[in-house]
């Protein structure tokens, strides 16, 4: 891992863009002159010099006089004020509308539902009569006016901040933070405003420009600054009057309206760069969380009862079927009447092939499917509480604290922006309440307990500085931040190198012991499963095929598919002999046979299989999904 390092902050990388710098040194001096234009001016703004009218420069007026004999410097200084004042003004009432509301448009689809038409509706407006109306209304007042523009540019602002917003609420770490347990407030401020905060910032220097020539136009035409109040627009309207007689009045004041306009856009210009260069990162992005389940219900009988006896039951699922959009829009199964039940402390496994809606079942329990996908039966009862009833919050709220998740792809969960200890830290006060020095206390404490060496070094890397190995301890370290008592662990070892796999089945078996809370792990690989997992479940084509013991099933599979599946594994083969293979390959949704799934693939299937649907049958513990239990030597008779 390479050596802790920070990263240059927004300021810092804006000082790399000379056009920027210029641009802001050439602002500041503007505001400073504006705002000290009292101390700076060398005489007042209607201070008139009757014998000197349309001077060029001289000594005594640097950029010359107007028609009146004033001071052409000191009025430009005193007219820059109404102007920043209207910019001010309209930028941020433009930015206190758009940013919440597109935030919200982007991160709750029943806001976007209204949001949206809204935004196109207020888009139609004619700004200029708009405005003319407020200054009729209310007295020729400039700032008003300033407010109502910044009104009507927030719905072209809403669309960038929604836009951008809805690019970031994609990203995997912000469907990890939800994962986590944390709130849309929390994720809306913590993971997704700071990165729409360049288009945001590029976006605004532009309504700061069109307000500025706006508040330009208005007093050009006089409906403003009431004179002889100094204004910027005011001035260009003087000098445009006078040009016949003199027309070096026109070069100060629209240079000193155009230079800030150009400066304007040009620092949006250096935001949107020094943003960019922020978010190039060495590491390529990882990829996103795969998305999962729901259901309806069929065949209510556990598939994968658990002892009768031991601790309580902490997860019973019961006949879950979860649907997606299939051909035609209606609704296809992907998961298709799953029950089991998980006790405190255990470690049950589910296997199958890709596809056969293990993650959806998955994220079924947790209560995070992707869109589309929707449960459409069967229940998931958590300490026995009905989670399929439970409002959104309240399920949010098992999210983090009792139910805790690890995906296969630990980096792509973990925001870029933050080191590891903030990032850790945030889940411990988002769980816990904690303080920050206390977070950040219990946040090198998680990192020591997921066994990395030198935990505070490694709570000040970024994500891009871990290895693979690392990134999943972070990750683990992360799902362990609220405590909770079930770790639903989706393919966590299938991203790593054989070494390091073992390292965190060892890791998740020593942290079970330690914290006592039981581990749904979802595989493809039976060596994975027999590593950790007192039980196991065989999903095939959405349904659980087997389920019991893991050492029983993998001695005696009494389904021909956890037969072949077994038959298949590199770990149990013998050495010189080739590995079996299943011929064909998982049904798509939607086009599962009637009957048995397997029927297609299976080498003992007879007309029984495909007349009628195949119940779970079996002795104690261990059940199948097939018309016949097999004998354990049929592996050898295999045709
Ligand atoms: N967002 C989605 N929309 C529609 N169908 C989906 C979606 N996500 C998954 N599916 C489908 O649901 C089925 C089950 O997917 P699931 O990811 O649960 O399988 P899996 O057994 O976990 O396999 P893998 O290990 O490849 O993820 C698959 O046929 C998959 O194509």
């Amino acid at each position: 891992m390479t050596a802790p390092s920070g990263r240059p902050g927004l300021a810092r990388r804006l000082l790399r863009h000379p056009l920027a710098v210029g641009a802001l040194l050439y602002l500041a001096a503007v505001v400073v002159l504006a705002v000290f234009a009292p101390v700076f001016a060398p005489y007042g703004p209607q201070e008139a010099d009757l014998a000197r009218v349309l001077a060029t420069p001289t000594a005594d007026h640097w950029l010359g006089t107007d028609s009146l004999g004033r001071d052409i410097a000191s009025r430009l200084m005193f007219g820059a004020r109404p102007a920043l004042l209207g910019v001010l003004v309209t930028v941020l009432v433009a930015a206190v509308i758009a940013i919440p509301v597109g935030l919200s448009a982007a991160l709750s689809g029943g806001a976007d539902r209204i949001v949206s038409p809204l935004v196109d509706l207020l888009m139609s407006i004619p700004a200029i009569v708009v405005l003319l109306m407020v200054l009729a209304t209310f007295d020729q007042e400039l700032a008003a006016a300033m407010a109502a523009l910044g009104v009507l540019t927030a719905p072209g602002l809403v669309r960038v901040v929604r836009a951008a917003a809805l690019t970031v609420a994609g990203e995997p770490y912000v469907a990890a933070a939800r994962v986590y347990g944390f709130g849309r407030l929390a994720i809306a401020l913590r993971h997704v405003l700071p990165r729409v905060t360049g288009p945001v910032l590029v976006n605004l220097s532009l309504v700061a420009a069109t307000a500025l020539l706006t508040e330009t136009g208005l007093n050009f035409l006089g409906l403003g600054v009431h004179l002889p109040e100094a204004s910027w627009g005011g001035m260009v309207a003087d000098a445009s009057a006078a040009m016949n007689q003199q027309n070096w009045m026109l070069v100060p004041t629209g240079a000193v309206v155009a230079g800030t306009v150009i400066a304007l856009v040009l620092l949006g210009d250096g935001v949107r760069d020094a943003t960019a260069e922020g978010w190039a990162r060495p590491a390529a992005r990882a990829r996103s969380l795969r998305p999962a389940a729901a259901g309806r219900e069929r065949d209510r009988r556990p598939g994968g009862a658990a002892p009768a006896d031991g601790p309580p039951i902490l997860l019973r699922v019961e006949g879950l079927t979860v649907a997606v959009p299939g051909p035609g829009g209606r609704p296809a199964p992907v998961v298709d009447g799953v029950s089991f039940d998980l006790r405190a402390g255990e470690t049950l496994g589910i296997v199958g092939e890709s596809g056969c809606g293990k993650t959806m079942t998955g994220r079924a329990v947790l209560g995070l499917l992707p869109d589309g996908a929707h449960v459409t039966g069967g229940s998931i009862r958590v300490d026995g509480a009905d989670a399929t009833a439970m409002g959104r919050r309240e399920r949010a709220g098992l999210r983090g604290s009792t139910i805790a998740f690890v995906s296969q792809e630990p980096m792509a969960a973990l925001d870029p922006l933050f080191t590891v200890g903030g990032h850790l830290a945030e889940a411990v006060r988002v769980h816990t309440g904690a303080g920050r020095g206390e977070a950040r206390r219990r946040a090198v404490e998680l990192l020591g307990r997921v066994r990395l060496p030198d935990p505070e070094r490694v709570a000040k890397t970024y994500p891009h500085q871990l290895s693979g190995g690392m990134a999943q301890r972070v990750a683990i370290a992360l799902a362990l931040a609220g405590g909770p008592r079930l770790l639903i662990a989706d393919e966590p070892t299938t991203a790593l190198d054989v070494t390091v796999q073992a390292e965190i089945l060892r890791l998740l078996r020593t942290l079970q012991r330690e914290t006592g809370m039981a581990i749904l792990l979802i595989s493809h690989d039976w060596g994975t499963v027999g590593e950790l997992c007192e039980r196991t479940l065989v999903m095939y084509a959405g349904q659980v095929v087997e389920s019991g013991p893991t050492a029983t099933i993998v001695a005696a599979p009494q389904h021909p598919y956890s037969e072949g599946l077994l038959a298949a594994n590199p770990q149990l083969g013998t050495p010189g002999v080739p590995l079996h293979v299943m011929p064909g390959g998982v049904p798509a949704p939607g086009e599962w046979p009637p009957g048995c799934h397997f029927a297609a693939r299976c080498p003992y299937a007879t007309d029984e299989c495909t007349a009628h649907p195949i119940a779970v049958a079996g002795t104690g513990d261990h059940r199948s999904r097939c018309v016949r239990a097999l004998p354990t030597d049929v592996i050898g008779a295999r045709p």
